[in-house]
């Protein structure tokens, strides 16, 4: 890897608190249909915890999919606001309308302490999660502060695999309705959800009721690892899909780039969003580890030129080199340098 004399010094946009300053935490919750997320969230704006907390609640009832619920807990009262989304989808409308719906709300009444979003058992955690990942990561005053899972004892046929993988991607699984089961089939829960993320901090609860400390300021995207550095760059152009492909192939599998001391960069986690020429769509981009996708998103460009986002966590990362190879390898219409 050559090395650029003339680029100025990696400086990890974290603060000593692991996140740019006056960013509020943001806990998604999921789970199977009637797992017991909105009890969860009553519970949590009524329990004793001297925060200011904006719920959204995101329940698609018929007729409904225009009004979302937001409950906020002031100074111990609780009261209702409707907040009116344009789009009933979740996963396509958190972003552009849900995330300037908060920041308006936070303009208007002043900032909330800590944001939990409740997102119907058929959402894909993964897909919210990264709007909010990639969005905090480059500038929002929201943060992702933990996802997390409530899990029923019933049988999920066909969403089996929902459930699963919103398992391997919580911060948290909370078991709930355990007065519901006997302690065999607990047992069984427990030990299909280990199975499935061997690294998951498991709670069990009656009616949600959790020890908040447990579940709030998870602080999980934080880096704990003072090696572990955020790099994020915007490039504008169109890619090119093969090049794109290859590169984080280099980068994840190969492990080609490496910093300016030759250390090899380790990608723990990657996000974007990115454009492809001829795709009307944004296209989202995840990494975890060496495992990646992308997948084309509801969202239409509407800036021009497009702008790509990217977010990389990970150990010896380079900003200036992963950018300029980026840029050179991946966007079109890219000179070499
Ligand atoms: N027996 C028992 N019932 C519970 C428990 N927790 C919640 N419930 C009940 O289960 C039902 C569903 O709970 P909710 O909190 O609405 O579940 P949800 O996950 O928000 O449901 P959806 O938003 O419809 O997916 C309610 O009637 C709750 O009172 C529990 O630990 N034990
Ligand atoms: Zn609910």
């Amino acid at each position: 890897m050559e090395e650029e004399d003339d680029c100025p010094e990696l400086v990890p946009i974290e603060t000593q608190s692991g996140r740019p300053a006056e960013q509020i935490p943001v806990t998604i919750i999921t789970g199977y249909l009637g797992a017991g997320k909105t009890t969860l969230l009553n519970y949590i704006l009524t329990e004793q915890h001297n925060k200011r907390i904006a719920v959204i609640l995101n329940e698609f009832g018929e007729g409904s999919a225009l009004e979302k619920s937001l409950a906020v807990s002031q100074a111990g009262e609780l009261y209702e606001e409707w907040l009116e989304l344009r789009n009933g989808c979740l996963c396509c409308s958190v972003k552009d309308n849900g995330l300037k719906a908060i920041e308006n709300l936070m303009e208007k009444k002043g900032k909330f302490d800590y944001i939990l979003l409740e997102t119907t058992g058929l959402a894909d955690p993964g897909a919210v999660a990264s709007m909010f990942w990639v969005d905090a990561e480059l500038g929002s005053d929201i943060y992702l502060d933990g996802k997390k899972l409530q899990l029923t004892e019933e049988k999920a046929d066909g969403l089996v695999n929902e459930a699963a993988r919103q398992i391997a991607v919580a911060d948290l699984t909370i078991i709930n309705k355990t007065d519901l089961v006997k302690e065999e089939e607990l047992n069984q829960v427990r030990d299909t959800v280990r199975s499935i993320n061997g690294l998951v901090k498991i709670l069990e609860t009656q009616r949600s009721r959790v020890d908040l400390s447990e579940v709030l300021d998870l602080h999980s995207f934080d880096s704990k690892d003072g090696s572990i550095l955020t790099v994020t760059f915007e490039v504008t152009g169109d890619l090119s899909e093969e090049a794109l492909n290859a590169f984080i192939q280099d980068l994840l599998w190969e492990k080609m780039f490496c910093n300016k001391e030759g250390q090899p960069m380790t990608v723990i986690r990657l996000k974007g969003i990115v454009s492809f020429a001829g795709k009307a769509h944004q296209v989202m981009l995840q990494g975890v580890h060496e495992l990646y996708e992308l997948n084309e998103t509801p969202q239409l460009w509407v800036e021009n030129p497009r702008i790509n986002r990217l977010v990389f966590i990970g150990r010896n990362l380079d900003k200036d080199i992963l950018q300029e190879q980026f840029t050179s390898k991946v966007v079109l219409g890219t000179e070499k340098k």
